[in-house]
């Protein structure tokens, strides 16, 4: 299979052309994901079933680069509480419907949440030290950026969900999320700065009891 790409942003600051410009990113509708037959469902391996939702983490956390790029040097603040609210609210809503937990749903969305503001702060704190690293340009968070966000969340949820089997077994949820991680990030081009709050996405995939 090719590799699949991360999100534009991600590759933005690792990767550049000579002239120090940086790729352009691949438009969102032609990028690749993770879902479709690798969800685990209907005789998948269990670590293919993980790898589902580590790749969704994995493209939730690019969009938080192209956050953070839209809240730099602007009056938003990288923590909205409002919008937070909304985001768990539209969370708990949908588990229910798709019979998830919503406890789970919303645990996951708090650690997704997390994760993409560690990113945020630490982009924020390296594009403040070093102006050449900035983004040169600044999506629109509410047309662009939420709408995006928005649409991973009932793929996400679905994923949680289909990884039930998985993460109910208490000694092998480990072992096929590191699998599944494994997998993702040899296809996947993430630096420290990512794979930490990866580190902080995944934590309650294994932690959180399912019924
Ligand atoms: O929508 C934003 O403003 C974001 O920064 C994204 C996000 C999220 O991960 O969904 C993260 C932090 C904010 O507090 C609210 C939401």
């Amino acid at each position: 299979a090719p590799p699949l790409s991360v999100t534009a942003a991600t590759v933005l600051y690792e990767e550049r052309e000579p002239s120090g410009a940086p790729i352009s990113p691949v438009p969102y509708d032609k990028r690749e994901t993770y879902e479709t037959s690798e969800t685990g469902v209907g005789g998948g391996s269990a670590a293919a079933g993980l790898r589902g939702l580590v790749g969704a983490a994995v493209e939730r956390l690019s969009l938080a680069d192209e956050v953070a790029a839209a809240k730099f040097g602007t009056a938003s603040p990288i923590t909205d509480p409002e919008r937070e609210w909304r985001l768990l609210d539209d969370v708990t809503e949908r588990s229910a419907a798709i019979g998830l937990d919503p406890r789970t749903g919303v645990r996951f969305f708090q650690a997704q949440i997390e994760a993409g503001k560690t990113v945020q702060r630490r982009l924020h704190a390296r594009w403040l030290a070093d102006p050449a690293s900035r983004p040169r340009e600044r999506p629109d968070l509410a047309t662009e950026l939420r709408p995006r966000l928005d649409a991973l969340t009932p793929r996400i949820l679905r994923l949680l969900r289909q990884a039930e089997p998985v993460r109910r077994s208490s000694t092998g949820c480990r072992a096929h999320l590191a699998a599944a991680r494994a997998e993702v990030e040899a296809r996947t081009r993430l630096d420290a700065l990512h794979r930490d709050a990866l580190t902080v996405a995944l934590t309650p995939v294994c932690e959180i009891p399912v019924a």
